[in-house]
């Protein structure tokens, strides 16, 4: 398996390259150069094996023979054994064709547990036997941080830099960032909001001097194994629904279009998939473009799902170049235009082949919370904001004879304050995180400055030459 460059002008890599790349040298972001393909039968032979089994066989073809059947079974084995439920991932019937699929039951209570115990594994693994280290930055709006520095923390090959936006995440959210006591990991308090921090990330990748200087890695969505580790649940759960012999529908909460393009990915692969549904918040960028055809950014709202308060989602390149027949050429011409204009057309034929595959609804901050109360009313279930948006759009757009897989993103603990105004009762955080708002915060405010982060960093990280 090799990868290729949405933008067409980046080496072309094997897996291990990908991992530690993150971004792509030409600024794009990297894709496998073909889907692998699962028939029925191969996916009918996994119904009933345990998450872990299901990830290894769904991921094996993606290494491209670069690290040893044993080696990885292991890996992904011990990545899942820190999730606090036998299924890892379960799913909650919630309506007679609407069912719930908790991604919640990592070590920091978010879908970003899935991918980061996985993926700071294989970086571990990879770097151990090239004998390299790497300076790993990731960008946040809350979970991506958290996830990555649970993750991460006192792997000694490796030196995290977190930026999230100083302010703009909720309390448990920040705490997860600011309490650990590992020296290799680093909370950046960035004054700016989430697009802010995710452009200084890419343009630090884009500064190759200062990319190879300090041998710079990546966690956000933008590192394709990301994506990949993220392809299994949508299998998981459409096995549990009775795939390949019945389609099935997912909503999906979306900012960066990271997890939602997971979902394309397993339909690419073989997974019989009626729609995938883009749920977005009053930050509704992803919705209006699927509207007009105009990708157009506006001023970020803050919102109470402030995981979802982007408005540069990357991972809409990787979509926009497949819908353009993999055409490297339409997509530069699409982020240049992002770039100098902060909007682009998107052409009638790239439009039509994502409408066949994707639906998009919003739910303002007003709905969701009233999904919120309803959803406790009515189902006895206790919903964050981020899947109450998804549940609200799901309901309203779900049109199709299929079940409705909506994916439940955060654990409703981790934005107490939102779920308590909304139901009138305040979420506890599970026993073993008691402690954590008292915990000792350490983290560094930083201007919203390219430069002063890479100085910052480069007197840190410990690849720095
Ligand atoms: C809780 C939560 N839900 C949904 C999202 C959106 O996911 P994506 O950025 O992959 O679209 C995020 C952040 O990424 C998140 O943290
Ligand atoms: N919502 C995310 C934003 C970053 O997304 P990523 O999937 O690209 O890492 C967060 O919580 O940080």
């Amino acid at each position: 398996m090799r990868y290729i460059s949405t933008r067409g002008a980046a080496p072309v890599l094997g897996f291990g390259d990908v991992l530690l790349a993150g971004l792509a040298r030409d600024g794009g972001l990297y894709l496998p150069e073909a889907w692998p393909q699962l028939s029925p039968a191969e996916i009918r032979a996994l119904r009933g094996l345990p998450y872990p089994e299901i990830a290894t066989r769904i991921l094996t073809p993606f290494l491209g023979g670069e690290i040893d059947h044993a080696t990885f079974a292991r890996i992904v084995e011990e990545s899942y054994a820190t999730f606090r439920h036998p299924a890892t991932c379960p799913i909650v019937q919630t309506g007679p064709d609407e069912f719930v699929l908790e991604l919640f039951h990592g070590p920091t209570l978010a879908f970003k547990d899935v991918a980061m115990q996985l993926l700071a594994r294989l970086i571990d693994h990879v770097l151990a036997e090239r004998g390299q280290r790497a300076t790993i930055v990731g960008a946040t709006s809350g979970d991506t941080g958290g996830a990555a520095i649970e993750a991460f923390a006192g792997r000694d090959r490796a030196d995290l830099f977190v930026l999230f936006p100083h302010g703009k995440v909720s309390a448990v959210q920040r705490l997860q960032m600011t309490s650990s006591l590992a020296a290799n990991v680093h909370a950046l308090a960035i004054e700016g909001n989430f697009d802010d921090c995710q452009s200084i990330v890419k343009a630090m990748f884009n500064d190759h001097g200062f990319r190879d200087r300090v041998g710079l890695s990546g966690v956000n969505s933008i590192n394709w194994a990301r994506i990949m580790a993220q392809i299994v649940y949508y299998f998981s759960s459409a096995l549990s629904l009775g795939a390949p012999d019945r389609p099935v529908s997912f909503t999906v909460p979306t900012g960066n279009f990271g997890d939602i393009f997971a979902g394309y990915a397993a339909k690419k692969m073989g997974l019989p998939i009626e729609r995938l549904v883009i749920a977005t918040n009053d930050n509704d960028i992803l919705a209006r473009t699927l509207e007009t055809g105009r990708y157009e950014t506006r001023p970020v709202i803050a919102t109470t799902s402030p995981s979802m308060d982007i408005q540069i989602s990357s991972n809409f390149e990787r979509l926009l170049f497949e819908a353009a027949g993999r055409s490297a050429e339409a997509t530069v011409s699409a982020m240049q235009g992002l770039k100098q204009s902060g909007a682009f057309t998107i052409p009638e034929r790239t439009l039509a082949a994502i409408r066949a595959e994707f639906s998009a609804g919003r739910s303002s901050m007003e709905e969701t919370a009233a999904t919120i109360a309803g959803t406790l009313a009515d189902c006895d279930y206790l919903a964050d904001p981020h899947t109450a948006t998804a549940l609200a759009v799901a309901r309203r757009e779900a049109t199709g004879s299929a079940p409705m897989i909506v994916l439940s993103t955060a654990h409703p603990a981790k934005f107490p304050d939102a779920v308590e105004a909304a139901a009138g009762m305040r979420p506890n955080l599970p026993s073993w995180l008691a402690g954590l708002m008292e915990r000792e915060e350490k983290y560094t405010v930083l201007p919203s400055d390219e430069k002063m982060v890479e100085d910052h960093i480069s007197s840190r990280a410990r690849t720095a030459a």
